[in-house]
């Protein structure tokens, strides 16, 4: 207060001395004097900056003890509530607290001082000049105080409605894949666009009381100047002289306007955002009038598609597009003509379902009739490129799968299988020609609901194992069907050993065929008719693969279309795709292999009598101890890489001590191919997973 008086003063001889400078001055022809006035009004200027300078020292040493106050509340509740991210996020509207408060001290303090110093100026010129300027500020404040409150109401209904909005939108755009996958895409919409509306409300009710802003600043702060120019005449007649005139002007323009206008912007926005703030850091015990918007992205009920899981893992990739339609029946489906330009491969008619009874296989519905009027898949001339100028990955192409049918879709790397996947699915629209699924038009609303895809890299998110196989279904599945989804699959002991559907999962303590399982159990599940698995089984060893494509092979009235990548895959197909850049072939195993050289290549490269040394399949218990003799193959002499010793071991597992090793593979300096071999989630792949591969190999 004592700094600030500096500025009263300043202020009050800011008018003084225009005034002397004029009436003892250069009206009275005395320019030395008027000059000496001015330079006085020029050092209260200087006097008046070094108080303000004091000042925010002064206003610091009021502000940190409240910021140290609040952030020790806001620790001591962060570290009870154990909460890191609402700890940031509030300590983070500490500081803004912390700077509006300091903000609000500043103008206040000015507005008091300079009105003061204004008015004992306006009051030592001339008292007669205090009726001219007094009652128009008097109303000009009051009506401003009057807004304060509704303002601040609307102020802060503006920044609740402004962050919500955020939050969900912070939530919305990164679960982007995760809403299209859940199928919530207008529910989303619908609720963003109700976030959207209400902060347009709250800003139109803002902008309203603003114009009341606007009203006391014109009243309070221009008013008065209008007033004294027409009052002139009046005043000057009353004996007030031009000096006093213009000393008041001075008073009104340089000082009171800009001090009212500061106080009505600081007061009227900084004010009520630190009341939000302040409710916000108030304990959480505390009764808080305000709704309560934590800072930081949460899930929003609606962007996710079932509000009570938590949201899904953002590393993992969503793979199971939304299925919640029944299994088609006969209406809408396309009859069931020839294309009209059938490819050569693809007029055979489907052949006979191979189902070979396995009887460590569970016991499922007899399979469906694999011959229909309808097909589930057909395709014509479709041509797909990844841009309007690139050269199209697949090209002209004509399929027509019927229903029931197992299609396997096989080719070298690159060559588009996974791109006809996304075709299909829909998530890719081609360049020319059209797709329909079980009749539907594809990419279209109706034809999702027909077909589940499955990605190679499964999606899994944080919740229970019933959430994530039920993802698929619009109701919660009965144990007894999920259970049996599992033993049809090759899920169920995963399944006992997590603890039953309701254990909770993290995705991140699962292997990658552990997640392959779920999602397959997940598609299993579904209602989609056509299951599309693109290398949805890659991590699963042989036999594992086998058992999950024979459980949808055997699933009533499914259509699964696998991209494959073993051998065994193709062969157990009804047909086969093999796709060779724009050249396609399409027929049975036994027909491609004839006929397909490509496909003969592929078989041979794949096949598990190509030169690859056998895995020690039978020895890999849960603690298995293997020793693969070195490879014949290759002396080490002719291996551009750099030489091992041969003495030493190129790679060595086992614990540092060698001691009760728990697994052991040894192979000789000059070469070998080993296998880790096992059923899923043996910790094949662990040494990479834990220590970057960096398991003391060599070479
Ligand atoms: N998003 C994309 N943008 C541009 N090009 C792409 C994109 N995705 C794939 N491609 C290209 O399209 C071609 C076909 O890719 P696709 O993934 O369909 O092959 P694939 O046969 O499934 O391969 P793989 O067996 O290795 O999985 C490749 O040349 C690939 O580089």
């Amino acid at each position: 207060m004592a700094w600030s008086v500096l500025e009263t003063a300043q202020t009050f001889l800011m008018g003084y001395a225009v005034a002397r400078a004029l009436d003892d001055g250069f009206l009275a022809g005395r320019a030395g004097v008027g000059l000496g006035w001015l330079g006085v009004g020029a050092a209260a200027v200087v006097v008046g900056a070094f108080g303000t300078g004091r000042v925010y020292g002064c206003v610091a040493a009021l502000v940190e003890p409240l910021r140290d106050r609040l952030v020790h509340g806001v620790v001591e509740r962060g570290v009870r509530e154990a909460d890191d991210g609402a700890l940031s996020g509030l300590t983070q509207q500490v500081e803004i607290a912390r700077d509006t408060f300091a903000g609000l001290v500043m103008v206040s303090r000015s507005f008091v001082f300079t009105a003061a110093g204004a008015l004992i100026g306006l009051f030592s010129l001339a008292p007669p000049l205090l009726l001219v300027v007094v009652p128009p500020l008097v109303v000009g404040v009051a009506l401003f105080l009057a807004s304060l409150r509704p303002l601040a109401r609307r102020q802060e209904a503006f920044l609740v409605a402004d962050e919500a909005l955020a939050t969900g939108l912070g939530t919305v755009c990164p679960g982007l894949r995760d809403i299209t996958a859940a199928g919530a895409e207008e529910s989303v919409a619908d609720d963003t666009a109700r976030r959207v509306d209400a902060e347009y409300r709250a800003a139109c009710s803002l902008a309203r009381w603003g114009v009341l802003r606007v009203a006391s600043l014109a009243v309070g702060g221009q008013l008065p100047v209008v007033l004294l120019l027409a009052a002139a005449p009046w005043l000057l007649a009353r004996g007030i002289t031009a000096g006093a005139l213009v000393g008041a002007l001075a008073y009104v323009t340089q000082s009171l306007l800009p001090a009212l206008q500061n106080l009505v912007h600081g007061l009227g926005t900084s004010g009520s955002r630190l009341a939000v703030v302040l409710r916000r850091l108030a304990p959480a015990d505390e009764p808080s009038r305000a709704p309560r918007q934590e800072p930081g992205p949460g899930p929003t009920p609606a962007a996710v598609a079932r509000p009570t899981a938590p949201r899904p893992e953002p590393a993992s990739i969503p793979a199971a597009p939304h299925t919640t339609a029944p299994h088609p029946t006969a209406p809408g489906q396309n009859p069931a003509s020839p294309p009209a330009t059938p490819h050569p491969a693809m007029t055979h008619p489907p052949a006979p379902r191979t189902t070979p009874t396995d009887p460590s296989l569970p016991p499922l519905p007899s399979p469906p009739p694999t011959t229909g009027p309808h097909d589930a898949l057909a395709l014509s001339s479709v041509t797909f490129a990844y841009g309007p100028a690139a050269v199209p990955v697949i090209e002209d192409l004509d399929l027509r799968v019927p229903q029931g049918t197992h299609l396997a879709v096989v080719g070298p790397s690159g060559i588009g299988k996974s791109t006809l996947a996304g075709i299909v699915a829909g998530l890719l629209r081609p360049r020319h020609g059209s797709v329909r699924l079980c009749g539907h038009r594809v990419p279209g609303a109706t034809s999702r609901a027909h077909r589940v895809l499955i990605p190679q890299e499964a999606y899994v998110f944080r919740g229970s194992l019933a959430e994530n196989l039920g993802e698929l279904r619009p109701k919660p599945v009965p144990p007894e069907e999920l259970w049996a989804a599992a033993e049809a699959v090759g899920l169920t002991e995963l399944m006992e050993r997590l603890g039953g559907p309701g254990a909770g999962i993290d995705p991140g303590a699962l292997s990658a065929g552990e997640r392959q399982l779920i999602a397959l159990a997940r598609a299993h599940l579904s209602d989609a008719p056509v299951v599309i698995l693109d290398e949805a089984t890659c991590h699963l060893d042989p036999e594992a693969e086998e058992r999950a494509e024979r459980a949808f092979v055997r699933r009533p009235g499914t259509t699964l279309v696998v991209v494959a990548h073993r051998v065994g895959s193709a062969r157990r197909a009804d047909r086969v795709l093999v796709m060779d850049g724009r050249r396609v072939a399409f027929g049975t195993h036994d027909d491609l292999m004839t006929r397909s050289p490509l496909y003969r290549e592929l078989m041979g490269t794949w096949s598990p009598t190509a030169p690859v040394p056998s895995p020690p399949t039978a020895s890999v218990p849960s603690s298995p101890t293997a020793s693969v003799p070195s490879s014949p193959r290759a002396p080490a002499s002719s291996s551009p890489r750099a030489p091992v010793p041969s003495s030493e071991p190129a790679l060595a597992l086992g614990d540092p001590d060698g001691v009760d090793p728990v697994a052991r593979a040894r192979l000789a300096g000059d070469g070998g191919h080993v296998v880790a071999h096992g059923p899923v989630g043996q910790m094949k792949a662990a040494g990479d997973l834990r220590d970057g591969g960096a398991l003391g190999s060599q070479g």
